[in-house]
C-alpha cells in the first residue's frame, strides 16, 4: 500500500496571504527541483519569520505537494527535524509553511569546511537524532545529503533534516520498497540494484554524507562518469566502498609510525637545554615560546590521526554493502564517537586545545560538482504503475498516523559493526557555532516588509541550488586533494538567480511568476522529475530484481575506485631529535610536498592519506589485521610522558580523558597578530594547472631539504615543519573556497 493512502487526507488549506507576507518583494532563501523557498512573516506577528516552499500545482503534482506535507507532519516534532508549520493553498499554488533556518550542511561544507572535533560529533549526533526520529515513526526519508541538512534553532546551531518529498511511510505489514530515489551518489547499493530497500538505505546515505563530511569527496564515483557507471561502481561494492578500508589503513599506518617515533626519541627529560635552543628543533617551533616539545608537536599529529580513524571507523558503520550489516540510526546514537563527545560534553568540557583540533574538509567543493538529481516519485505516486511491494509477513495494521506513533524502529535485521554501549547518551548540547563565515540569511524581526524598506539592491539572490552529485573529485588518479587543481569556477549566472533588482510585486505578479515557472518547467521533458530512474533501469532493470549476491557476481571483481596499496615504509633513525622532528614533519616527500604546497591544516591531512601513498617505519609498520588503536594505547602508557600526552591528544583528544593542557596548549593557541608572510601561500591555484603549483619556497621544504639544510639559517623557512603550516592555518587569513554561485543543471543521461 503506498504510503499516500495511509496518511489521510489534509484538511482544506488555508489561505496563505491572509496570515503571512513575503513582502514587496519576496526573499529567496533558497530553489529546489519543485519550488522555492522564500522568506515570510506572519501578519499577526511580524516578528515571526519563517520559510515557505512555493510549489505550483502545475510544476508538482498536487498529490505529491499533500504527500510531502503529510509525511512531515508526522515527524516534525523533534529538534533536528525542521518544523512544518502548516500548509497553505491559493488556487494552484501551494505554501509550505516552515521554520525558517540559515544555512544548508552543503553551504556550509562549501563556505567553510572547518570542523573541530566536539562540533562535528555534535553535528553528526544532531544528524543521527533526526534519523533516529524519523525511523522510530517509520517514515524513511530517501534523500538524505548535504543539502538537506539544514541549520537552524534560535542561533543556528541546530542541524535539522529538512525536505521530505520523497520520503515514505513504511508500514509494518508492507514489504521493502523498489524504486529507487533520492541522489545517487547518495543512493544505497540496494536501492539501485533493485533488491528493495528500508530503513537501511538511509543510513547507507548518512554515511556518504560524513565521508563528504570528512574527505570532501564521495566514498565512491569519479568526476567524469556518467549516471549508469556511477550505478555499477555503487552497486559492485564488495563489501564497503575501497575508498573508505584504504583511509582506515592508511591512517592506521600513519599512527603507527608517529607512535614508533616518540617511542624512538628520548625522553624529554634527557633533551639538553642548549640543544635545543641551538639546533634549528626551536627554531621551527611556530609556538611564540619556541619552546614546544617535539613529543607535543607528533601528539598533535596522532591525535589528529586518532581522530580521523575514529570518524572512518564511524563511517563504516554504515557503508556496509549489506544493509543487514549497517548500523541502525538507534545503534548509532550509541556508538563510541557519541558516547566521547558526551563525556566530553558533560564532566570534561573541551578545553582550548580540543577544540581547535581543526579538521579541514580543503577539498575544493564546488557547486557545479554537484548535479541535480532527478528525483524519483513518491512511492504514493506510483501505485498504478509500480508493482506491488513483497509482504513481509508482519501483521497487518498501522496504517493509519495514530498507528505510528507508538511504533518502535524496526529495520530489517541490522548489526552494527561494533557493539553498541548499553548506555545512551543524552543529546548533546548546541554545539559551537557551526561556521563563523557563514553567509547567515537575515531572518531579522522584519522581515520582507522592511527588506522592501531598504531596498532591493540588498536583497539577497536567490540562494544557488545545492544538488549533490556522483563527481566531486576525481579521484581516479589517486591524487592527493591538496593536488587536484581546482577547476576555473564560472561566474554566478545572473539568469539564473533572482534578480535582486526586479521591481516591487504585487502577489498577483509573483503568482504570475510562479505560474510562469511551471509553464517552463512543463515544457521541459521530464520536467515532473517523476520518471523511472534511468539508472535503475540500465543497471537493474524492474522486473529483473537482482539479488545483492546476482549484482555482485556480475561486478568485475577489482572495485573500480580502488586505490594503489600504500607504499614501502620510509627509515626513521633513532634517538636523533631534530632528525626525528623533521621526518616527522615530512611523512613521506610527496605527501609533505602537497601538504606544504596550499593552505594546510589538520584535516588535510586526512586528504592527503586519503588520495595518496604513505611511507613510515618498517618496524612499525602493522599488519591491518593486526593493528588495534587500544593496543597502541596500552603500550604507550607504558612510556612515560610522552606517552601520557599522545595519548591524550590521540585518543582523548576525543575522549577528553587525562588532558595535559599545559603540554598540549601552545599549539593551538591562536597567535595574536596573524603575520601575512609566512612563506607559505594559501591562494587557491589556478584552476587551470594541470597540477598544484607550489612555490620555489614550497618546491624546497621536502624532507631531504629539511633534513639536508637544516643546520643552515638561511633555510630556516625551508624548514617549516608539519605543525608549523598547521599554526600557520590559524595566523594566516582564510582563503574563503570560491564556489561559483549558480544553480546547478540537472542531469540529463
Ligand atoms: N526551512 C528552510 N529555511 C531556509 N532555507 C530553506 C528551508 N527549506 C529549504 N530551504 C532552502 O531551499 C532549498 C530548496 O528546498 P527544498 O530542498 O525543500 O526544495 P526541493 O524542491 O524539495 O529541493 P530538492 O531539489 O532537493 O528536492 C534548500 O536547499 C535550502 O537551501
Amino acid at each position: 500500500m503506498g504510503c499516500g493512502a495511509s496518511v489521510g487526507r489534509f484538511e482544506e488549506f488555508s489561505s496563505f496571504h491572509a496570515q503571512y507576507s513575503l513582502g514587496s518583494i519576496p526573499k529567496a532563501l533558497g530553489k529546489g527541483s519543485y519550488g522555492s523557498v522564500f522568506l515570510a512573516t506572519a501578519r499577526h506577528a511580524k516578528h515571526s519569520s519563517f520559510a515557505v516552499k512555493v510549489q505550483t500545482a502545475r510544476r508538482t503534482a498536487t498529490k505529491k505537494i499533500e504527500h510531502e506535507a503529510k509525511i512531515w507532519k508526522l515527524c516534525a516534532s523533534h529538534r533536528n527535524v525542521v518544523h512544518f508549520v502548516q500548509m497553505c493553498q491559493e488556487a494552484d499554488i501551494y505554501f509550505m509553511v516552515m521554520e525558517a533556518c540559515q544555512c544548508s550542511l552543503f553551504d556550509r561544507l562549501i563556505d567553510n569546511p572547518k570542523w573541530v572535533w566536539d562540533q562535528l560529533s555534535g553535528d553528526l549526533h544532531q544528524l543521527v537524532s533526526g534519523l533516529q526520529h524519523l525511523h522510530s515513526r517509520r517514515v524513511l526519508h530517501s534523500d538524505i545529503k548535504a543539502e538537506n541538512a539544514l541549520y537552524g534553532g534560535p542561533d543556528g546551531k541546530i542541524l535539522k533534516l529538512a525536505d521530505f518529498g520523497l520520503a515514505v511511510y513504511i508500514t509494518p505489514s508492507e514489504g521493502p520498497l523498489t524504486r529507487a530515489r533520492g541522489s545517487r551518489s547518495y543512493m544505497a547499493p540496494e536501492m539501485l540494484a533493485g533488491e528493495g530497500y528500508a530503513f537501511p538505505a538511509d543510513m547507507w546515505s548518512f554515511g556518504v554524507l560524513v565521508y563528504v563530511i570528512l574527505v570532501g569527496q564521495f566514498p565512491i564515483g569519479q568526476s567524469r562518469q556518467t549516471k549508469s557507471e556511477l550505478t555499477r561502481n555503487i552497486i559492485k561494492v564488495e563489501k564497503e566502498p575501497a575508498r573508505v578500508t584504504n583511509l582506515a589503513n592508511k591512517l592506521k599506518r600513519a599512527i603507527a609510525v608517529e607512535q614508533g617515533k616518540l617511542d624512538r626519541r628520548p625522553p624529554y627529560s634527557s633533551v639538553n637545554d642548549s640543544h635545543r635552543s641551538s639546533s634549528e628543533f626551536h627554531r621551527v617551533l611556530p609556538s611564540s615560546e619556541g619552546s614546544m616539545a617535539q613529543e607535543e608537536v607528533i601528539t598533535r599529529h596522532v591525535g589528529i590521526q586518532m581522530k580521523c580513524l575514529k570518524v572512518v571507523d564511524f563511517i563504516r558503520l554504515f557503508l556496509q554493502r549489506d544493509p543487514s550489516d549497517r548500523c541502525t540510526a538507534n545503534e548509532a546514537i550509541q556508538s563510541e564517537l557519541f558516547q566521547e563527545l558526551q563525556y566530553m560534553r558533560q564532566e570534561h568540557r573541551a578545553t582550548e586545545h580540543e577544540s581547535q583540533l581543526l579538521i579541514i574538509n580543503r577539498r575544493p567543493l564546488k557547486r557545479s560538482d554537484a548535479q541535480a538529481e532527478p528525483l524519483q516519485k513518491p512511492e504514493d505516486l506510483k501505485d498504478e504503475d509500480d508493482p506491488p511491494r513483497r509482504p513481509t509477513g508482519t501483521p497487518q495494521g498501522g496504517t493509519m498516523p495514530g498507528a505510528m506513533s507508538g511504533t518502535p524502529q524496526t529495520t530489517p535485521v541490522v548489526t552494527a559493526k561494533s557493539a553498541p554501549s548499553p548506555r545512551s547518551p543524552a543529546p548533546p548540547g548546541d554545539g559551537p557555532p557551526p561556521v563563523a563565515p557563514l553567509k547567515r540569511r537575515s531572518q531579522t524581526s522584519g522581515g520582507l516588509e522592511d527588506a522592501g524598506d531598504e531596498g532591493r539592491d540588498k536583497l539577497e539572490p536567490l540562494r544557488r541550488r545545492s544538488l549533490t552529485s556522483h563527481s566531486l573529485v576525481d579521484n581516479s588518479q589517486g591524487m592527493s586533494l591538496l593536488q587536484v587543481p581546482q577547476r576555473r569556477r564560472k561566474s554566478a549566472s545572473s539568469s539564473k538567480e533572482l534578480d535582486s533588482a526586479q521591481p516591487s510585486r504585487s502577489h498577483s505578479d509573483f503568482q504570475s511568476q510562479m505560474l510562469m515557472e511551471a509553464h517552463e518547467k512543463d515544457l521541459r521533458p521530464s520536467s515532473e522529475g517523476h520518471q523511472e530512474h534511468p539508472s535503475v533501469s540500465e543497471s537493474s532493470p524492474r522486473g529483473a530484481k537482482s539479488s545483492a549476491s546476482n549484482a555482485r557476481a556480475n561486478a568485475p571483481a577489482a572495485p573500480v575506485d580502488a586505490e594503489p596499496e600504500d607504499g614501502a615504509p620510509a627509515e626513521l633513525e633513532r634517538g636523533q631529535m631534530t632528525k626525528t622532528f623533521s621526518r616527522m614533519s615530512s611523512r613521506g616527500s610527496r605527501g609533505a610536498r602537497s601538504m606544504l604546497s596550499r593552505d594546510f591544516s589538520g584535516f588535510d591531512l586526512l586528504h592527503n592519506l586519503a588520495n595518496t601513498n604513505i611511507r613510515g617505519d618498517s618496524s612499525w609498520q602493522l599488519e591491518q589485521s593486526g593493528f588495534d588503536a587500544s593496543t597502541l594505547r596500552q603500550s604507550r602508557s607504558r612510556g612515560g610522558l610522552s606517552s601520557a600526552a599522545s595519548l591524550r591528544s590521540g585518543i582523548s583528544g576525543a575522549s577528553g580523558r587525562g588532558q595535559d593542557d599545559d603540554a598540549l596548549s601552545p599549539l593551538h593557541r591562536r597567535p595574536p597578530d596573524p603575520p601575512r608572510s609566512s612563506g607559505i601561500s594559501t591562494a587557491n591555484h589556478d584552476p587551470d594547472d594541470e597540477g598544484p603549483r607550489p612555490s620555489a619556497l614550497q618546491r624546497r621544504v621536502s624532507l631531504g631539504d629539511m633534513e639536508s639544510e637544516s643546520q643552515n639559517p638561511k633555510n630556516l623557512r625551508r624548514r617549516v615543519s608539519f605543525d608549523e603550516v598547521l599554526v600557520m592555518q590559524h595566523m594566516l587569513p582564510q582563503v574563503p573556497n570560491q564556489v561559483p554561485k549558480e544553480r546547478n543543471e540537472e542531469d540529463s543521461d
